[in-house]
């Protein structure tokens, strides 16, 4: 791990200080922070900190064994054979299965790209909307070959108008430009985590198995890394990488104006997570630390993106540790503070693709090793069945 960063593996909350959570009225997201006047009233919903059940520990022991029974040598399916125990234990089940994976897309618009931070112009985020809804975008191509229904929800773009097929469910259009203000009110804060949370309920009618979250919002590598530099309370030239295609004078500049606005919001040292959100944050990146809290507590498991979704999920974990059992991680995104945000989750993705487009595109593309992982664990032979000799027999 780099130098200076603060960042550390997360461990369950003890129950005590769960008990003394449950019982408040809200999510103290901003515990020990120093509030700035705008962000006094910044609280988040109560839901957000329920617990989510923990795995059936059963279902994993009785994985664990068949997995000893399967004609091949113990461990030799390396992986595969702990993805198919995880969701066995996650879903309760002695037939894991990824089947029915609905994908909710999240598209925000952000002020700081004001600030040219980003290789494209933001008209791009609305453009790419009506671009999901034809089915000519990456994961729309995904979705499709992959069998799995995809929402894409605007929770802040700049579309002044509704875009065919993309559900509204926004505050505003667009965060203001953190660099000179707060990126959102409160009310704004805990509006995107209820949209999460609406998103996750209308995709009961698929059952789903698994879900996917996915993003797009022309800046929101900027707020992503600012958020996790005050999370992490890392410096943030550790986290910030090239996003769209930034060089590295980009790169540097875009850095100078998260370091800047950390001291200027007052998030520099020990901040609580909801003036993060409301000082740095984006709304699909919010929207998304609210569905996986909400998905984690109607026990569906989470298979998550590149660097933004990742950070949405370090944010979902400080608000409420319960939900990190219920996260797969699918890959290592080429953005840099990526590997960082995966140390301070205490999470090894699946594959490694050097990608970095986001849309949930490398969730998607994992999704097949899962379904592998599962067919196996369901389909082979154990030594009995196919009369093969077992270990030492
Ligand atoms: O998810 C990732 O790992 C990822 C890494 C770099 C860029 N992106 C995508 O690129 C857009 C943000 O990039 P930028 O340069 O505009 O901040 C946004 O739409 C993301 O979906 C996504
Ligand atoms: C074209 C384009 C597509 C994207 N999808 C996610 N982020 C994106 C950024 C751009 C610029």
């Amino acid at each position: 791990m780099p130098t200076g960063c603060r960042s550390r593996r997360l461990t369950s909350r003890p129950d005590a200080a769960r008990r003394q959570r449950l019982s408040s009225a809200w999510c103290d997201g901003n515990r020990g922070a120093r509030r700035s006047p705008h962000e006094r009233s910044c609280v988040l919903p109560e839901w957000t900190s329920l617990d989510c059940a923990p795995p059936s520990e059963t279902h994993r022991q009785a994985a664990l064994e068949r997995q000893a029974q399967l004609t091949k040598p113990l461990g030799a399916l390396g992986r595969l054979e702990q993805v198919a125990v995880e969701i066995a234990a996650l879903q309760a089940s002695e037939r894991p299965s990824a089947d029915r994976v609905p994908v909710v897309l999240f598209a925000g618009d952000h002020g700081i790209a004001a600030q040219g931070v980003s290789a494209y112009p933001p008209e791009v985020t609305v453009q790419m909307l009506h671009n999901f809804a034809a089915g000519g975008a990456a994961i729309s191509v995904l979705a499709r070959g992959l069998g799995c229904p995809l929402e894409v929800v605007d929770v802040g773009t700049l579309a002044s108008a509704p875009v065919p097929d993309v559900l509204v469910d926004k505050p505003r259009r667009g965060t203001r430009d953190f660099s000179v203000e707060a990126a959102l009110a409160p009310a704004e804060v805990a509006f995107a985590v209820e949209a999460g949370r609406r998103a996750v309920a209308r995709q009961a009618d698929h059952a789903p198995q698994l879900v996917i979250f996915g993003e797009m919002g022309i800046g929101n590598t900027t707020s992503a890394a600012a958020i996790a530099a005050a999370l992490l309370r890392c410096a943030p030239a550790e986290i910030v990488g090239s996003g769209t295609g930034l060089d590295a004078d980009g790169r540097a500049r875009k850095a100078a104006i998260i370091a800047a606005a950390l001291a200027r919001h007052g998030l520099t040292s020990g901040a609580g997570v909801a003036d993060i959100l409301a000082a740095v944050g984006g709304l699909e990146i919010i929207a998304i630390a609210g569905a996986i809290i909400a998905a984690a507590q109607r026990r569906w498991p989470v298979l998550v993106d590149g660097f933004i979704v990742s950070v949405a999920a370090l944010l979902a974990v400080r608000l409420n540790s319960s939900c990190r059992s219920w996260l797969l991680f699918s890959h290592r995104s080429a953005e840099r503070g990526h590997s960082l945000v995966l140390e301070a989750l205490g999470a090894r993705p699946l594959i490694d693709l050097d990608l970095r487009l986001g849309e949930a595109s490398g969730a998607a593309t994992a999704l097949p090793i899962i379904r592998l992982a599962c067919a196996l664990h369901n389909g082979m032979a154990t030594f009995a069945e196919a009369a093969v000799s077992g270990r030492g027999s």
